[in-house]
């Protein structure tokens, strides 16, 4: 099979996007695992394929498959980078398009430069609904890890996040610990894990390893999940810059019930084609 594709990435987090709309397209968790592999692949943490809608009130349809090929509920940045790719390729003209995921039904909006704002819907808390081991909704969980207790936000923006607060980032022990909780039981289908350290009210620092990847230069969800864990322990206002390795993500969250707004970059990189 030859597949066109654009390599895309929101700070750092990198995509194969690839469009099922004018190319007929079957990718299997092999063929996922095949494009994603940056020695003898294309390359990326993501793999986005950009379909027409089964919804007739929304625009486009995206699914989202991790570089180890499971398919996954929602990706912050991947949306920013799809409100680009269908822009560029001319799929549509909107400046704000309703697109359909496995989480739900987003709304992208287009603004000016390489910027878009993603209305990413309300965070989901309900520990059954996220899933989280957990009898009652919380804003912190102990989590027993190897016999250390860590106390842990659990978050859902369609996909699972666990924030925990650490004094440095660039200290926090991202791979083994992030490994060590991602495939924790209490996770039933895994998790992202969060490393956040608050600076002030407005300002916050954070790294990501990401569920069925590692850790990334960026995470959309988990900026969102960061924030929302931050703000319902009253350590953050309602609009936040999170600085992560690969760049700033502007979050705002007004409180429980109400959607999460993020916004920040989307780039291209090139256009290629694969036979595989
Ligand atoms: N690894 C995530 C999916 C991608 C999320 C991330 N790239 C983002 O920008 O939100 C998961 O398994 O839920």
């Amino acid at each position: 099979m030859r597949l066109k594709f654009t390599k895309m990435h929101g700070l750092g987090n990198d995509f194969v996007m690839v469009d099922a709309i004018t190319q007929r397209v079957k990718l299997s968790p092999e063929k996922i695992r095949a494009l994603g592999d940056r020695h003898t692949g294309i390359g990326c943490d993501q793999i986005l394929v950009v379909e027409a809608p089964r919804n007739p009130d929304v625009d486009f349809r995206y699914r989202i498959y991790n570089a180890d090929g499971s398919e996954v509920e929602n990706c912050g940045n991947g949306a920013r980078c799809f409100a680009r790719f269908v822009r560029d390729r001319r799929l549509t003209s909107k400046d704000s398009i309703l697109v359909e995921t496995a989480a739900g039904i987003l709304q992208l909006n287009v603004q000016d430069r390489d910027q878009v704002s993603v209305d990413m819907g309300a965070p989901i808390l309900e520990p059954q609904e996220i899933p989280f081991d957990a009898d009652i909704q919380a804003e912190t969980y102990p989590l027993d890890v190897g016999g250390e207790v860590y106390n842990v936000g659990a978050v859902s923006m369609g996909n699972p996040h666990a924030v925990l607060l650490v004094e440095d980032v660039d200290t926090a022990p991202v791979d083994a610990l992030g490994a060590a909780i991602e495939c924790h039981p209490r996770f039933p289908q895994k998790v992202n894990v969060g490393f956040l350290q608050i600076e002030d009210r407005t300002r916050a620092r954070l790294r990501v390893f990401e569920r069925g990847v590692g850790e990334t230069r960026a995470c959309g969800t988990g900026a969102c999940a960061a924030m929302v864990s931050a703000r319902l322990r009253d350590l953050v206002d309602e609009e936040v810059q999170i600085q992560l390795p690969g760049g700033t993500l502007t979050i705002h969250w007004p409180g429980p019930g109400e959607p999460v707004t993020m916004t920040g970059p989307a780039t291209a990189v090139y256009h290629g084609q694969i036979v595989l």
